[in-house]
């Protein structure tokens, strides 16, 4: 038996005439870093909501943990990470105070919340607006509320888009560590040579499905292509998105 932190049965929603998820099964496993990978409007953002319980599918279902994701449910939400845009913040404040306020919405210590600035290499903005901060700052402040309250289970949406690579290859250690600590990690990213670094297993996605499911190196082999990106572009082709 497999010990399951999501499965993903049947996920469909619709916008209008727009099929964002259009019938989407996966299974992460416990401990799993997990990649959903696909070109712009490919359904990724949908579906990492859908499983994090923000949205409500037309249909199919979402466990996490082994507990429905929908109707959301307050302690399954203590035990997941969310990095949430930063917009999401609370007005006006500071990086130290925003992140406390997370880490007391969790009943998590001040000292935990500042060490997790320090984590993300921002104690030397703890004073400044996040309004002030600049974009990878900010996406940095996002990546840290996210993970105060120590999840099990951990969902990044495009983490390290905008970041610098210094800041990117902090994050890589980071996230390495997080699951190396047996958390499960779900992020969704348009850099192949990321995915291929981090992931145990990637989904490809294209118009609201799954087109294929796989580790990296096997995927490369299965396809006899040189590395993720030509196997991300074999399977998806070269035109443009709307
Ligand atoms: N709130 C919404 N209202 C209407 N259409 C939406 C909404 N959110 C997404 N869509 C549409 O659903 C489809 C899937 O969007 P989604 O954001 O999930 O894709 P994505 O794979 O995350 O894309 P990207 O790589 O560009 O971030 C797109 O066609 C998009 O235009």
């Amino acid at each position: 038996m497999t010990d399951a932190a999501i499965t993903v049965e049947g996920l469909r929603k619709r916008y209008g005439d727009v099929r964002a998820v259009d019938g989407v099964s996966l299974e992460v496993v416990s401990g799993e870093f997990y990649g959903i990978l696909g070109p712009n409007g490919a359904g990724k953002t949908t579906t990492l909501e859908l499983i994090e319980g923000l949205r409500e599918p037309d249909e199919g279902t979402v466990r996490l943990l082994g507990l429905p994701s929908w109707p959301r449910n307050p302690d399954l939400l203590r035990r997941i990470g969310v990095q949430l845009q930063s917009s999401a913040f609370f007005e006006k404040l500071t990086a130290r105070e925003q992140i406390r306020s997370f880490a007391s919405l969790y009943g998590v210590s001040a000292d935990r919340a500042d060490a997790m600035l320090e984590t993300v290499g921002l104690t030397g903005k703890a004073d400044v607006r996040d309004t002030e901060l600049s974009g990878g700052q900010a996406q940095r402040l996002s990546i840290a509320c996210a993970l105060v309250h120590d999840p099990e289970l951990v969902f990044l949406d495009e983490p390290t888009t905008g970041l610098d690579p210094q800041a990117r290859r902090n994050l890589w250690d980071l996230l390495r560590e997080i699951n190396g600590q047996g958390r499960t990690v779900v992020l969704t990213t348009h850099y192949m040579d990321e995915a291929e670094l981090l992931c145990d297993r990637v989904a490809v996605m294209d118009a609201g499905r799954v087109l294929r499911v796989g580790r990296p190196r096997d995927l490369i082999e299965e396809l006899g292509v040189a590395n993720l990106e030509d196997v991300f572009l074999r399977l998806t082709g070269r035109e443009y998105r709307e």
